[in-house]
């Protein structure tokens, strides 16, 4: 039995990415999409200016694009997959859970709130329980859902698999891919034969997310890991994938062996988003690129590579494909994760 679904910013990058990602979803049917009140009431294939490299779906083409609020939504669709800028998703989230839709978001709003789960499947699935709380305390029928921030879902699932060796500090000098600013963030007079060495808000995310998702939560609330984390962010001329060089200490020995097994062993799920291998190890030291891999089990591993000892840890490279894996593929992995415990 499949799922109808509903995709709040659809016409945007990455709601283009959720359209590639669902329509063709097993699991999922794409009943309704969402934009701001400029495209409601046109097809979907005239609002969006589609620009994705595969063709759209001549499904959604004819769909009309709804408003983004819970009258607009039909009641038979429990799943909505988000990816509206942060100041709408703060705006209309909270009334659409209040109104019994379960919403898996992209959306930077809420991320840190203590009562919202911030999940990466394979690292900290079991933080959906704090849906239960949510309800609780928000009297809601429905649950809000995040995925983190491109660039920590990058360097996050390497340092989960450090975490065994005592993860005390980390620092993180991000690549980012134009891609990640959205199909207006960044002009070419900008990023060309260039180097943007900011992002803004993003130095932060990087810092405080992954205390979260690191975090053990205990039924009532996520604790969170005391990692210290450093970041710097930087935005270069790639069009999809976040590359990060990580230095990481840990509080025991740890060899470049070590942790490559590490980075290896951690599990991947059985969803139908998930890769065969969630963290792809490179042994050539000049790998992972954007270019050659950020498309590692079809954009939704993680890879890494470089991996060499420093007298307090490690030191590695790591990539992930920015829309996919650190967004639009996050938010379905998510959603996944919520239709098989059962919240949807
Ligand atoms: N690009 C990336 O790699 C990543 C992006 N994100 C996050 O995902 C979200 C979307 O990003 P992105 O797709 O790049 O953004 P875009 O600007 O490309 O798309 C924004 C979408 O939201 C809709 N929208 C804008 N204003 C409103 C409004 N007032 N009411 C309802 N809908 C509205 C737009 O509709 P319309 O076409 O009608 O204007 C469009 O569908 C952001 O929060 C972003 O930070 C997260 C991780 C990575
Ligand atoms: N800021 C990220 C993308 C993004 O939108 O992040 P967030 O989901 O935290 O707003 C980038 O530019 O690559």
């Amino acid at each position: 039995m499949t799922t109808r679904v509903g995709i709040l910013g659809a016409t945007g990058a990455v709601g283009q990415r959720l359209v590639q990602l669902l329509d063709p979803h097993p699991e999922f049917e794409i009943a309704c999409v969402t934009a701001s009140d400029d495209s409601a009431g046109r097809p979907y294939g005239e609002a969006a200016n589609w620009r994705i490299d595969v063709p759209m779906p001549d499904a959604l083409a004819d769909l009309d694009v709804a408003r983004t609020e819970p009258d607009a939504i039909p009641d038979d669709v429990p799943l909505l997959f988000s990816s509206l800028p942060s100041a709408v998703g703060e705006r209309v989230e909270p009334p659409l859970c209040e109104a019994g839709y379960v919403v898996s978001s992209n959306s930077s709003n809420d991320r840190m709130a203590d009562d919202v789960p911030l999940t990466i499947p394979e690292v900290n699935g079991d933080h959906l329980d704090l849906i239960e709380v949510q309800r609780d305390s928000r009297d809601w029928d429905g649950a809000l859902v995040k995925n983190p921030n491109c660039s920590t879902i990058t360097a996050v699932p390497p340092l989960a698999a450090l975490a065994e060796f005592g993860l005390e500090t980390a620092h993180v000098a991000t690549m980012q891919a134009v891609s990640g600013g959205g199909y207006s963030g960044v002009t070419s007079m900008e990023i060309i034969d260039n180097v943007l060495p900011h992002i803004g808000g993003e130095e932060e995310k990087v810092e405080t997310e992954p205390t979260k998702l690191l975090g053990e939560f205990d039924g009532a609330e996520v604790k969170r890991h005391e990692v210290d984390i450093a970041a710097s962010c930087n935005r270069v001329a790639t069009v999809d994938g976040h590359l990060e060089s990580v230095w990481a200490d840990t509080r025991e020995d740890i060899t470049a062996d070590d942790a490559a097994r590490a980075m290896r062993e951690l599990p991947a799920l059985d969803l139908h988003s998930s890769p065969d291998q969630f963290i792809e190890v490179f042994e050539d030291p000049d790998r992972p690129q954007p270019r050659l891999d950020r498309m590692v089990g079809g954009g939704m591993s993680v890879a890494a590579g470089g991996l060499r000892e420093t007298t307090r840890g490690v030191q590695f490279n790591c990539l992930a494909h920015n829309t996919l894996r650190g967004a639009a593929g996050a938010s379905v992995l998510n959603g996944e994760l919520l239709v098989e415990r059962g919240w949807v």
